[in-house]
């Protein structure tokens, strides 16, 4: 691999001779591959069972397996589709646990997408409490949205804006914060070569100064004893260490916490700073070289001081003569009544995370489950309901399973005949797990699967 020879030489000149030797040889390897498990649907134990891929144990992740080759492809397996798991750079599995986000607790994820992180962050937090999603570009942002919608998870709102508009709205709101922050991506050399073209020592401090800035809107949104994690997928210490070094100095409320290290993971490194902060061994450092991952930096910290905040109204719930054609709907369709603050934007209907506060204003992607459709006189289900839900609650169902190919037709959008004469809405099921939706009449079942997500299902 034909690294930038600036890069080469900044590493060489920062790492002692053993150390760079063994770093550029990873670069001669071919990168770990990793899946990560998604408890809100499946457990560790019954996931490596079922699937057809050779699993084994990321040691720093334990909801995390590495699967062998490239020619897996578990992103083309049903079970992917059902969002059993999300494929995931092992490396990048760290991060959330270093910010170990509790059920019931207001999580804000900044640069989300494509939500790796997030849809870890609202695994820990079990689908309660309320996850912010941001990403500020909004293609990114509806690839985030489909990732959220895909792993089940209601407790998360997904925002499309840049962080200082939501600073207007957030300030000292949240318990909890992860900054996986825009870098110059020298971890995603292996995985994505194309990064290296973007790479310079320019782009470098580019990043650096994104990164300050955004650091600093996150601070505002923190609330007194918050917890921040700050992570990136590069090396250069101006984007690591040299910015979190900056950070303390600008606001000594700030403490720097330890994050444990385990099975590889390894110290901040200080003396890459002007200051030689002791406490910055207390970061965390993923090397490719010292365990089976690309490379991440991550730094935790807390906020001792005050946090200026201002009341947040929360959103009510609509009147249940709002949600007369969604009743029938869930009448006819589900085994159970859903109950929760109901929340109509347009014609979408959505039930909204726990204690939402009032989304007026902020440009939306998601907000928390997406029910469905009110159309004239009659209501249709969103394929997130699908995904949401267990096999159980749903009243219909058509239970396909992997080792027949009918789930490759229904993938494809195609009609699927039936051997009865039922009718209405039907969950699709693979092996007991929900894929989508269909709508049975006249011996067929009608394919609801979304129309853009079709050819992704293809073997
Ligand atoms: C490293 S990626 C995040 C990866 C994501 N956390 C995951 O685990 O899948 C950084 C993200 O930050 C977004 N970004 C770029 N500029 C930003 C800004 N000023 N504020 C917030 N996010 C930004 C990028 O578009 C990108 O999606």
């Amino acid at each position: 691999m034909d690294l930038p020879e600036a890069f080469t030489n900044k590493m060489s000149a920062l790492m002692e001779p053993d150390e760079s030797h063994a770093f550029f040889e990873t670069y001669h390897h071919s990168r770990a591959l990793g899946l990560r498990v998604n408890p809100l649907k499946i457990s560790l134990n019954r996931l490596a069972k079922c699937t057809p891929f050779q699993l084994e144990p990321i040691p720093f992740c334990p909801d995390g397996f590495y699967y062998k080759k490239e020619s897996d492809a578990p992103g083309k397996h049903p079970f992917h589709q059902a969002g059993l798991y999300y494929i995931q750079e092992p490396s990048a599995m760290f991060v959330a646990q270093a910010l170990n986000p509790q059920p019931g607790e207001r999580v804000l994820d900044l640069c989300a997408a494509p939500g790796g992180k997030s849809t870890q962050l609202a695994g820990m937090m079990d689908n309660t409490g309320l996850l912010i999603s941001n990403e500020p570009y909004p293609k990114r942002a509806r690839i985030l949205s489909e990732n959220i919608e895909r792993m089940g998870i209601v407790n998360t709102v997904v925002t499309n804006e840049m962080p200082e508009r939501l600073v207007h709205y957030f300030p000292g709101y949240f318990d909890k914060i992860l900054i996986d922050a825009p870098c110059s991506g020298e971890g995603m050399f292996r995985k994505d070569p194309e990064a290296m073209q973007y790479w310079s020592p320019q782009h470098v401090k580019d990043c650096a100064n994104l990164q300050a800035q955004i650091l600093e809107q996150a601070y505002a949104m923190l609330r007194s004893d918050g917890i921040l994690v700050y992570s990136t997928c590069t090396f250069s210490p101006e984007e690591d260490e040299q910015m979190i070094d900056a950070f303390l100095e600008k606001h000594p409320d700030l403490e720097l916490l330890p994050i444990e290290k385990i099975a590889g993971v390894a110290n901040g490194r200080p003396e890459w700073t002007d200051t030689k902060r002791d406490e910055l061994t207390r970061a965390a450092r993923l090397w490719p070289h010292k365990l089976r991952g690309e490379g991440h930096f991550a730094a935790k910290l807390r906020k001792r001081g005050d946090a200026p905040t201002r009341t947040q109204s929360t959103v009510s719930s609509v009147k249940e003569n709002m949600l007369k054609d969604y009743r029938v709907f869930e009448n006819s369709s589900l085994t159970k009544k859903l109950t929760g603050s109901f929340h109509f934007i347009g014609n979408q209907l959505f039930l909204l995370p726990d204690g939402c506060p009032s989304l007026d204003k902020l440009k939306i992607v998601r907000a928390g489950l997406h029910l469905g459709e009110q159309k004239k006189n009659r209501f249709e289900p969103n394929h997130a309901l699908a995904l949401a839900l267990s096999a159980e609650s749903f009243q219909n169902q058509i239970p396909l399973t992997v080792s027949s190919n009918e789930w490759d037709h229904y993938l494809r959008g195609e009609t699927l005949p039936l051997n009865d004469n039922r009718k209405g809405w039907t969950v699709v099921t693979i092996d007991g797990f929900p894929l989508g939706w269909g709508k049975a009449a006249a011996g067929t079942l009608k394919n609801f699967y979304p129309k853009g997500l079709r050819r992704r299902g293809l073997k």
